[in-house]
C-alpha cells in the first residue's frame, strides 16, 4: 500500500519532538527539491545551469550555477523549518537559521555536479542532527557529531523520476514525486540490500594511484569466474553518488571512493558530514554496510564540516571483503 510522505513522516515521528522537527524539515526539503527539479527541467539545464562560475568552494571544487541555485533553494526551506544551523558544501562556515531551532542540517545541495550539463541523474543530499545546549555557542560543533547521531538523512534524485530516499526510524524507504503536486508518495516497502553482489562501482581511471590491497581486490573482481572470487562481476559508475547509491539500495553492489596517492585525495574525494554519513545511514537502514575501508563510517568523529573520508558502501559481504583485503595488504 502506498503512503504519502507526510503520513509516513508523521507516524514515524510519533511524539518525539526531535523526530517531529526532522519530519517538518524533510517535508520542506521536498518542496525545495521540487523547485530544483523544475529548474533543471525548464531552466536551461544544459548550458546555463552547468556553467562554471570560476569560484572554488572550500573543498576546492569549481562551483557551477546550479550548485549555487540549489543551495539557495535549500536555505529557503531551512527558514521554514525548526532548524538552528545549516552547513553546506557550498558555504565555508555553517550559518545560523534560528536561535530556537532544535536540529542542524548538513547538505550537499547538488551532488554529481560534473553531470549537470549532460542530463544524467544528479541529486541533493541531507543529514539532520540534534542540537544540544552544548552546540548553541559554536554552531560548527553541531556538525562534528558522528553520523550514528543522525535523526534522519536522505537524498533526492533528479533523474527520469524525482525520488526521495529517506532513512528515518531505523529503516530506509523510497518516495516518488507525484507530478503536478508538491507531494511525494512511497514506492514499495522498506529497502533491503542483498548481502551478496556481482556489481562494483569505482572510478577505475584512478587505478594507478590506489593502494596495493585495493588494486588486487578490483583485479580479482575483474578476473571473474577464473579468479579467486569465482564469479563474473559487472561494473557500473554513474559519477553521481546519489544514482550509484540508489542502484545499490535496489539490487546490491559495492561503491568505492578510496583515498589514493594524488595530492589532496589522501582521504578520497567525498565529504563525511554531508555525503558519506547520510548515504551510510540509508545503506545501513537497508541492511547494508558503509566504511572508510576499515572502520564503520557512522562511528567516525568528523574533524571539520568539510572533512573528507574514503568511502566503501553496499552489500555487507563485499564491504567486509574490502575490509579484509585492506587490513591484510594495505
Ligand atoms: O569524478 P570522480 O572523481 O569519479 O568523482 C565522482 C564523485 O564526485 C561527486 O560528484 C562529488 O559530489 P559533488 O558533485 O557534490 O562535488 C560524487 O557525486 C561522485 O560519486
Ligand atoms: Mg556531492
Ligand atoms: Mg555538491
Amino acid at each position: 500500500m502506498s503512503l504519502s510522505l507526510e503520513t509516513y513522516l508523521t507516524e514515524t515521528a510519533g511524539a518525539d519532538p526531535l523526530r517531529q522537527a526532522a519530519a517538518t524539515t524533510i517535508l520542506n526539503l521536498g518542496e525545495a527539491a521540487v523547485e530544483i527539479a523544475r529548474l533543471i527541467a525548464h531552466g536551461g539545464a544544459g548550458a546555463e545551469l552547468g556553467k562554471s562560475l570560476g569560484e572554488a568552494n572550500l573543498g576546492g571544487d569549481i562551483q557551477k550555477a546550479l550548485d549555487v541555485v540549489a543551495d539557495r533553494a535549500v536555505v529557503g526551506a531551512m527558514h521554514r523549518s525548526p532548524v538552528a544551523f545549516y552547513g553546506s558544501e557550498e558555504q565555508d562556515a555553517p550559518i545560523t537559521i534560528s536561535e530556537g531551532g532544535s536540529v542542524a542540517v548538513a547538505c550537499d545541495p547538488l551532488d554529481g555536479s560534473s553531470n549537470i550539463e549532460t542530463n544524467v541523474s544528479i541529486g541533493t543530499i541531507f543529514s539532520i542532527l540534534p542540537v544540544g545546549s552544548e552546540h548553541r555557542a559554536e554552531p560548527r560543533s553541531a556538525f562534528l557529531q558522528p553520523g550514528s547521531r543522525q535523526i534522519a538523512a536522505g537524498f533526492f534524485i533528479y533523474g527520469p523520476q524525482l525520488l526521495l530516499i529517506a532513512s528515518f526510524g531505523g529503516e530506509t524507504r523510497a518516495f516518488i514525486h507525484v507530478p503536478g503536486s508538491a507531494g511525494f508518495t512511497s514506492v514499495g516497502e522498506t529497502l533491503a540490500i542483498p548481502a551478496t553482489t556481482k556489481e562494483f562501482s569505482i572510478n577505475a581511471a584512478n587505478r594507478r594511484h590506489w593502494a596495493e590491497g585495493l588494486r588486487r581486490y578490483i583485479a580479482d573482481c575483474e578476473a571473474g569466474e577464473a579468479g579467486n572470487r569465482g564469479k563474473n562481476y559487472s561494473m557500473r559508475y554513474v559519477g553521481s553518488m546519489v544514482a550509484d547509491a540508489y542502484r545499490i539500495l535496489l539490487r546490491g553492489g559495492v561503491f568505492l571512493y578510496p583515498g589514493d596517492a594524488r595530492k589532496g585525495y589522501e582521504k578520497g574525494r567525498l565529504r563525511l558530514v554531508y555525503e558519506a554519513n547520510p548515504v551510510a545511514l540509508c545503506i545501513e537502514g537497508a541492511g547494508g554496510a558503509a566504511s572508510d575501508g576499515l572502520s564503520r563510517t557512522l562511528d567516525i568523529v568528523p574533524g571539520d564540516l568539510h572533512a573528507r573520508t574514503p568511502l566503501v558502501f553496499g552489500s555487507t559481504e563485499e564491504v567486509e571483503e574490502v575490509r579484509r583485503r585492506l587490513a591484510e595488504q594495505g
